[in-house]
This record gives structure tokens, sequence and C-alpha cells, in this order.
């Protein structure tokens, strides 16, 4: 009886945390956007685990690298889940976001459809990666940097496209559908972000009658349109593979050989499969659009805003390249680059909050009872500003990762800093849902950034009638769970009359492989 008593009546231990309040928690001091920027007041006052509500959701933020560790990676078994977000539909079953998906999504006849699709696409991305995307980026490259000379204010546009560009022909030879593919990953990023649809936070609203429910009918329709898309492309890849018309360096190849090496050589799979597969390759292309164009466009801005930096990294290149574009070849001996791009990801993350985990069972940690369908974030914002690990975290300082003494300087500097491993890897996640993106990011951000700084000055766009500079707003961002910054304004000057025709000449000569 003694041992019940105080079993009932002792406090359980809890996380420290702000105040909550009957049924709304915390929710009307937290706002949809910029979210991030209250967890880190929030972790400034309660420290590096901590614990709020909204609605009767529990949620565990967590601020440190270690904690983040011991938790979603030592722990993975148990916090590997995803929450479900109420403005997109039974994305936790599968198959169309992989990101989303619980870990035993199950789909008709397909079982365990996150872990076939994990390891296939990541399978998929590490034999891309031995051959560098055979090429591709630098060819997209080469296009991009004419798009910024001959149209230098459409370069927000450019960088996104560019991107799609390249995911769209790796995933199906079309990068003409890079446009379709980065609005798409858009709208999708909206729809499940808190700062999207009012249903995300008011979520009792999702449930109301169908004809008078705004939110699901834009959801069923947008969701319809988007698979549709991609089951289009998938049978449009097949016939070409059936008539030997697809080029083998794509994900749909990778795929249509498979199963003709399984003994199907006509390719013939039910409609599951072959949506199965179709929103595998589909998510696949368009996860990287936007997670790769968002660090750019700030690594621009970045660039603009500190000339020192700028001119740094351009004699390197310089030094290093010449008069050719650099490629992933030339990434060993440009640390200052990969320094400048790396300290991008961290001074302004393209991912704030992380991804959601959500904890799949009851668990205990510190004392502390977590309690089944919690959910965790490893809010990316905080980590990044850790004074210890990152000294004067507000300010842009590439040289963290270059001069020894700095707490994430590492050797050799011909492989480090790096988007692959090294220092800071948390910017792609933790565990068993680590990122699958990190190889291209690597590839990608380098050979687009190196060309651009070995293509142009860049800085502040001056205004013609008060000759002064415009502004930028460097937190200015689109709220969204994967960021891209605000519209700015900023300049484009080839460096030199000989780099303008290097240029020209460089799109010239790949202009006939591409598809535009
Ligand atoms: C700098 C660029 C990128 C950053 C910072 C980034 C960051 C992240 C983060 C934080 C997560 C969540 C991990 C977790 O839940 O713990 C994630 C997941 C994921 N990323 Fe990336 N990512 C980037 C680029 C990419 C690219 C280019 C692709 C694909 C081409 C990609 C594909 C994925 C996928 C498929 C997942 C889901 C994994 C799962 O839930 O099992 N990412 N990424």
């Amino acid at each position: 009886i003694t041992s019940w008593r105080k079993k009932k009546f002792t406090p359980k231990a809890k996380f420290p945390g702000p105040r909550q309040f009957p049924i709304v928690g915390r929710v009307h001091d937290l706002p949809r956007f910029s979210m991030w920027l209250k967890f880190k007041e929030w972790a400034d006052i309660y420290g590096p685990i901590y614990q709020t509500s909204m609605g009767g959701q529990t949620f565990v933020i967590i601020s440190d690298e270690k904690v983040a560790e011991e938790l979603l990676v030592k722990r993975g078994h148990i916090y590997s889940g995803r929450p479900q977000i109420r403005s997109l539909i039974k994305h936790k079953d599968g198959p169309a976001y992989v990101a989303l998906m619980d870990r035993h999504a199950y789909l008709h006849s397909i079982a365990d459809t996150w872990s076939k699709q994990r390891k296939w696409v990541h399978a998929a991305m590490a034999e891309s990666h031995r051959q560098h995307f055979y090429g591709h980026i630098e060819k997209e490259t080469r296009r991009y940097l004419a798009m910024l000379l001959l149209d230098p204010q459409r370069f927000l546009c450019s960088t996104r496209e560019h991107c799609g560009r390249i995911m769209s022909r790796l995933a199906w030879d079309d990068a003409t559908q890079g446009p379709t593919n980065g609005n798409s990953a858009d709208t999708t990023l909206h729809c499940m972000s808190v700062s999207g649809p009012i249903t995300n936070t008011m979520t009792p609203l999702w449930h109301l009658p169908f004809f008078v429910n705004p939110w699901k009918q834009f959801e069923i329709k947008r969701e319809a349109g988007q698979r549709a898309w991609w089951l289009g492309n998938y049978r449009l890849a097949k016939q070409r593979m059936l008539r030997g018309e697809l080029p083998d360096d794509t994900w749909a190849y990778r795929y249509f050989a498979q199963l003709q090496r399984e003994g199907n050589p006509q390719l013939e799979q039910e409609l599951d499969q072959e949506v199965f597969a179709s929103c595998m390759i589909g998510f696949f292309n368009l996860v990287g659009v936007v997670t790769i164009s968002g660090p750019l466009k700030f690594f621009l801005m970045a660039m603009a805003l500190h000339p020192q930096w700028q001119k740094k990294a351009q004699e390197e290149i310089d030094r290093v390249c010449g008069d050719r574009m650099p490629t992933c070849d030339d990434m060993p001996n440009l640390p200052t680059v990969r320094a400048c791009l790396k300290e991008t990801v961290r001074w302004r993350s393209g991912v704030p909050l992380g991804v959601p985990h959500q904890a799949e069972r009851d668990d205990e940690f510190r004392g502390v009872e977590i309690k089944k369908d919690t959910i965790i974030l490893a809010c990316e914002w905080s980590i990044n500003r850790v004074e210890s690990k990152y000294p004067d975290p507000e300010n842009y300082h590439p040289e963290r990762y270059l001069e020894p003494g700095w707490p994430t300087y590492q050797e050799p500097l011909s492989k480090y800093p790096s988007f692959r491993e090294g220092a800071s890897m948390h910017s792609f996640g933790w565990g068993r849902r680590t990122c699958l993106g990190k190889d291209i990011a690597d590839d990608e951000l380098f050979v687009s950034g190196a060309s651009v700084l070995w293509a142009f000055d860049m800085g502040p766009k001056v205004c013609p009638s008060t000759g002064k500079e415009v502004p930028i707003d460097t937190q200015a961002t689109n709220s969204h769970v994967i960021l891209e910054p605000s519209p700015y304004h900023m300049t484009f000057k080839p460096r030199s009359e000989a780099r303008t025709k290097n240029i020209l000449e460089g799109y010239a000569s790949v202009q006939s492989e591409l598809r535009v």
C-alpha cells in the first residue's frame, strides 16, 4: 500500500518547458511563421530538452546534438515514426512520400512500403553518385550560368529551375519538367507545413463536411494531379524502355532493368505496383528540388553580403581552374568554396525545425516518461547556434571549417568540410530517417556554387533612384518545412569579357544534348 501510494502521489518527473494552458497547451504564442525562432527563445530558457504541447499533442524539443543522438539515433528503434500532418491524406500509409511514411507502412499488396522505397532510393543514389551523376550536373550548370548571364533579374527562378531540371533529367530523362517539378514541390511543402493550410494547426476544421471543406477539396485534387503526373511520366519512360530509347543513366531505367532481370521482359505490372514505383521515383525527384535550391539561393545571398569570402573563394577557383568551369573533380582542391557552402547551410538552415520524428511506443528518458505518439523535434536552428560548437553563431564564418582552433575544423582539407560526412552532419537528420540526398546535395551545391563564383562578381543591388544599396533581409523566408528565402535583389556581373565568352561557349557546347 505504501509503495502504491508513493507511486500514485509522487508527481511524475517532467521535462522543463513553458507553462501550459488547458486544452490549447501553448498554441496561442507559437507563431505559424518562423516557429524556429520561438523554439530557440525557449531553448535559451528551458535548456537542451524541453516539452510543450498544442491542442493535446505533446512535443519534446531538442536543441542539442548529443541529446538528439541519444534519442533519435541510439533509440532509433523507438523514435523513427512520422506524425500525421492533418492536411495530407493518408501519408503515413504510403506510397506517395517516403519522407512522411510510417516505418511499417503497408500499401495493399506491398508490405513495408517505406523500407522497400528507402532501400531502393539509397542504392540508386549511391550508384549515381559513384558516377558523379553522369556529368548532368555540369551540363545543366553550363545552362544555368548562361541563364544568369542573359537574364540576371530572374536568378531566383533560374536557380529553382536548375535544380528541378537536374532531378527530372536523372529521374526520367526529361529536364523540361524542371519548373513543374519545382512548383509541385513548393505546393506539396506548403500543404505539409504548419505555415500552410490552417487545418494543420486548427485540426478540427479538417473534419468539416466535404462540401464546406475547401482544404480537403483542394488536397484531394492536388494529390490526384501529382500522382497522375508521376504515373504518366513513369508509363512514358516504360514505353521508351520497351522501344530501347530510355537512357541507362536514369533512375527509371534502373528500375525497369531490375524488373527485366527478375524475369519480366515486357514490364507487365499491376496498377498497385506501378503506383508504388511511380511515387517512389516521383517523390525522390521532387524532394531534391527545393532542398537544394533553398541552400543555393542562400549561398548567392551570402556571397553578395560577404565580399571578402567571395573574393577568397574566387582566388582559389582561379588558381585551380583558370579559364574552365569547375567540375566535381575539383572538389578536393577547393576547400574555401566547400566551407562557404557548408557555413551557408549552418547560418540559414534549409530545414530549420528538422523533420519531426514520433515515438512509436512508450519510453523513459532521464527519468521522464515519453508517451507513444509524442512528437520529437530536433530543432536544427537551435542546434546550429550552440555557442560551444559554433562560436559567434549568428554570423557567417566559413573559417570555422578552415582554421585549426575552431571546434568544427577537420583535416584533411582535401576532404572536409563536406555535406557527406564529418562535422555538423545533423543538418541531414537522424538515425533511421536520415536524409537520402546527401550525395547529390554535395555534388550539386559544389558544382553550381563554384561555377557561379567562377563566372560572376556578385553584390547587392543599388537602387537607381536613391543610389543606395537595396537591403536584403536574410531572415525573410517562405516558412515551409524546407525553406527558400523570400524574393530579394542582387546583381551578377560577368568577371571579364573573356569569362562572358567562356560562359556562352560552355552552354553552346552542351546545348544540343539538353532538352530545353
Ligand atoms: C542540403 C540539402 C538537404 C538537406 C539539408 C536535407 C535535410 C534532410 C532532413 C533534415 C531530413 C529528415 C531526417 C530525419 O527525419 O531525421 C531529410 C530527409 C530526407 N531527405 Fe533530405 N536534405 C537535403 C537534400 C535532399 C535531396 C537533394 C534529396 C533527394 C534527392 C533528399 C531526400 C530526402 C529523403 C527521401 C528523406 C526522407 C528519409 C526518410 O524519411 O526515410 N534530401 N533530409
